[in-house]
C-alpha cells in the first residue's frame, strides 16, 4: 500500500471516530443543563449502577437527590433520561407516544422469542393488534372468565392444604404461585392445560417460559447489536448461522424459541380446525372455546377486510400473552403474600373480611370478590409500593420537545419548564419512582399501608394526573402501549388471595431480597440460586 492510500484508509477511519469522540464527549449536548449523578465509567456511565437487578438504592438515591426529570449517561457518552414527572410521563406513554417508542433491542429481541405478537409490533400494526384485542381483555369477558379462576385457585388452594395437612411446613410459594398464573393464562388465554397443580407435573414448555428472561440475560451484552443483525442476510442464512454457532447461551435461547414455536402453533392449528368445524368441536377444547385466542380468532374471521390480523400476528399473541402474563402476576401475588407474612394484624383483618363475606354470601361472585373494600386495599397498596415491572426504557424517533408538570433547576442555576430531547435518546420511566413520590402520596409514600386506600385520596394524587390506565399509578403503565391484562392481573390476584388467606395462615421464614427489572423474590445469602418465595405456612385457626 502507499503512503497516500494509507493515509486515505487511515482519514477514513478515524474522521467518524473523532466525530464520535468530539459529539458524546466535548461538544454540548441539550441534556447537559439536568441535573444528574456524575458517570461511574467513561465508557460504561452510569448503566451498571441503574440497571442491575440490585440496584434499588441507587433509584431512590436518583429521585430523592435529583428529582423528577434526570439526565445520566449511557455506554459511550450517550445522554439519557430517567423520569417520573407526571406532565412529563403524560407526553412520552399517551400524547406523544408515536415519537417515545419502545427500543428497536426490545422490538427485535421479543420478534424473535414471540413472533409478531403486541410485544414487538408499533404504529399502525400495534395498533390494529390493539383494536382486535381489547374486547377480550373487557370487565365484561373477565365476569365471564371468573369460574376458570376460582376453579384454578382452588386447585391450588387444596394442593397447599394437602402439604400443610399435618402441621407447618416450609413452601415456596413462588413456584406455586407460577404454576398457577400459567395454568391461569393457558386455560383463559389459549384454552390449553399446561399443569393440572400436580406435583412433578410440568411441562416443557412451562420450563421453556421459566428459562426465557434468564437465558436472554446471558446473551445480554451480544444482543444490543441484534438491531444489526437482523439486516444481514436472508432469514434462512440468520437461522443458519445461529444453528451453527457454538455458543450455549444461544444454543439455550434457541432451543426455548423452538418449544415455544411448535407449541403455539399446535395449539393454535387445532382451534382453527375445531371453529372450521363447528361449534361442538370448539365446546369439547379446553376453555370451551371461551379462551381469548378462541374468541380472537372467531372475531378475525368476522372482521372486515382492513381490521383482520394474518395468521402470524395472531400466533405471536401466544407466548406473547403467557410470557407477560406469568412473572409479573406470579411477582405480585407473591410480593402481597410475603407483605402478608410481615404485617399478621393486616392478614387477620383480610382473613376476617373474606370469612365474613362467605359466611353472608356463600360462593362469592365476581362483583363479591372485587369489591371486598380491605382485599381491594391490600392488592392496590402492594402494586403501588411494589410495581412488578420496576420501569420501562423508551427511545425518541425524533427531536422532540419535553415539557415538566415541575420546573426543574437547572445546572445553570435557571428554572427549566421543558427540554428539548434529540433523536435516539433512551428515556427510562421509573414506574417505582412514580408510585412513591412523596410530593404526591405523601411523606408516608414508602411505607406500606393499605388504609390509604380506605378513605378519599388525597388533593395531591387526584391533582398529579398520573397518566396510569390504574388508579392513579403507573404500574401498568398507561397510552397506548399500557398493560392490556390489567383487569385480568388483577381478578387473578384476588381470586387466589380470597381463597388461600382464608385458609392458611402465611409467616417469614428466611430474609428475602427483591431484583429489579422484573421484580422477582430471592433467598438473602442465596442470590446465584434460583427465584425463590420460602414462607411457612400453616391451616388458618377455624379453617
Ligand atoms: C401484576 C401483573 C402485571 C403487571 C405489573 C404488568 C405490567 C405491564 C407493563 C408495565 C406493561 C408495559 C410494558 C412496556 O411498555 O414496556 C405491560 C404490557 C403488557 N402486558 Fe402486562 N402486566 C401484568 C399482567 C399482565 C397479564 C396478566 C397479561 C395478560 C393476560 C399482560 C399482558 C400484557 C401485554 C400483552 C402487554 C403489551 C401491551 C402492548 O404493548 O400493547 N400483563 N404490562
Amino acid at each position: 500500500m502507499d503512503s497516500l492510500s494509507l493515509s486515505t484508509v487511515l482519514v477514513g477511519a478515524f474522521t467518524p471516530l473523532c466525530w464520535f469522540i468530539w459529539k458524546r464527549y466535548v461538544a454540548k449536548h441539550p441534556l447537559d443543563i439536568l441535573p444528574g449523578p456524575p458517570r461511574e465509567s467513561w465508557w460504561k456511565g452510569n448503566v451498571v449502577q441503574i440497571f442491575n437487578p440490585n440496584a434499588w438504592a441507587f433509584h431512590q438515591m436518583l429521585a430523592e437527590k435529583y428529582g423528577s426529570i434526570v439526565k445520566f449517561h449511557g455506554f459511550f457518552g450517550h445522554r439519557q433520561l430517567y423520569v417520573f414527572d407526571p406532565k412529563a410521563m403524560h407526553h412520552i406513554v399517551v400524547k406523544d407516544q408515536y415519537i417515545y417508542e419502545e427500543t428497536d433491542l426490545f422490538l427485535e429481541t421479543n420478534k424473535l422469542v414471540f413472533g409478531d405478537g403486541l410485544l414487538s409490533s408499533l404504529g399502525e400494526q400495534h395498533r390494529k393488534q390493539r383494536k382486535m384485542l381489547n374486547p377480550v381483555f373487557s370487565t365484561n369477558h373477565m365476569r365471564q372468565m371468573l369460574p376458570v379462576f376460582l376453579e384454578i385457585s382452588t386447585t391450588l388452594r387444596d394442593a397447599i392444604a394437602a402439604k400443610v395437612k399435618d402441621g407447618a411446613q416450609e413452601i415456596n410459594m413462588l413456584e406455586w404461585f407460577s404454576r398457577t398464573a400459567l395454568e391461569l393464562v393457558g386455560q383463559s388465554g389459549l384454552g390449553y392445560s399446561f399443569d393440572g397443580l400436580k406435583e412433578d407435573s410440568e411441562n416443557q414448555y412451562s420450563r421453556a417460559v421459566k428459562n426465557l428472561l434468564p437465558a436472554l440475560f446471558k446473551t445480554a451484552i451480544p444482543r444490543q447489536l441484534l438491531p444489526w443483525a437482523v439486516k444481514i442476510g436472508t432469514l434462512g442464512f440468520r437461522r443458519f448461522i445461529i444453528k451453527n454457532t457454538p455458543w450455549k447461551a444461544l444454543k439455550e435461547v434457541d432451543d426455548i424459541v423452538d418449544t415455544m414455536d411448535k407449541m403455539t402453533t399446535q395449539v393454535f392449528r387445532s382451534k382453527k380446525e375445531a371453529l372450521e368445524n363447528g361449534d361442538d368441536t370448539v365446546t369439547e377444547q379446553v376453555g370451551q372455546g371461551k379462551d381469548i385466542m378462541s374468541i380472537l380468532l372467531k372475531a378475525n374471521m368476522a372482521a372486515a377486510e382492513e381490521d383482520r390480523l394474518p395468521d402470524s400476528e395472531l400466533l405471536g399473541q401466544m407466548s406473547t400473552l403467557v410470557f407477560a402474563a406469568m412473572d409479573t402476576t406470579s411477582g405480585a401475588l407473591s410480593r402481597t403474600c410475603l407483605t402478608l407474612a410481615q404485617h399478621p394484624d393486616a392478614q387477620a383483618r383480610l382473613r376476617e373480611e373474606i370469612r365474613q363475606a362467605r359466611s353472608e354470601k356463600g360462593s362469592l361472585d365476581y362483583d363479591d370478590l372485587v369489591n371486598l373494600p380491605y382485599l381491594d386495599a391490600v392488592c392496590r397498596e402492594t402494586l403501588r409500593l411494589y410495581p412488578p415491572v420496576t420501569f420501562v426504557v423508551r427511545t425518541t424517533r425524533k427531536d422532540i420537545v419535553l415539557p415538566f408538570g415541575t420546573p426543574v433547576k437547572g445546572t445553570d442555576g435557571r428554572e427549566m419548564h421543558e427540554v428539548l430531547v434529540p433523536r435516539d435518546t433512551n428515556i427510562v420511566v421509573s414506574i417505582l419512582a412514580a408510585n412513591r413520590n412523596r410530593d404526591i402520596w405523601g411523606d408516608d409514600a414508602l411505607e406500606w399501608k393499605p388504609e390509604r386506600w380506605l378513605s378519599p385520596l388525597p388533593q395531591s394524587v387526584l391533582k398529579a394526573q398520573i397518566p396510569g390506565v390504574y388508579s392513579h399509578l403507573m404500574t401498568f403503565l398507561g397510552g397506548g402501549r399500557a398493560c392490556i391484562g390489567f383487569k385480568f392481573s388483577q381478578l387473578e390476584m384476588k381470586a387466589v388471595l380470597s381463597l388461600i388467606v382464608e385458609s392458611f395462615n402465611f409467616k417469614p421464614s428466611k430474609e428475602i431480597v427483591w431484583t429489579m427489572g422484573l421484580s422477582s423474590p430471592k433467598v438473602k445469602g442465596l442470590e446465584d440460586a434460583t427465584v425463590q418465595l420460602p414462607l411457612m405456612v400453616e391451616l388458618a385457626q377455624d379453617a
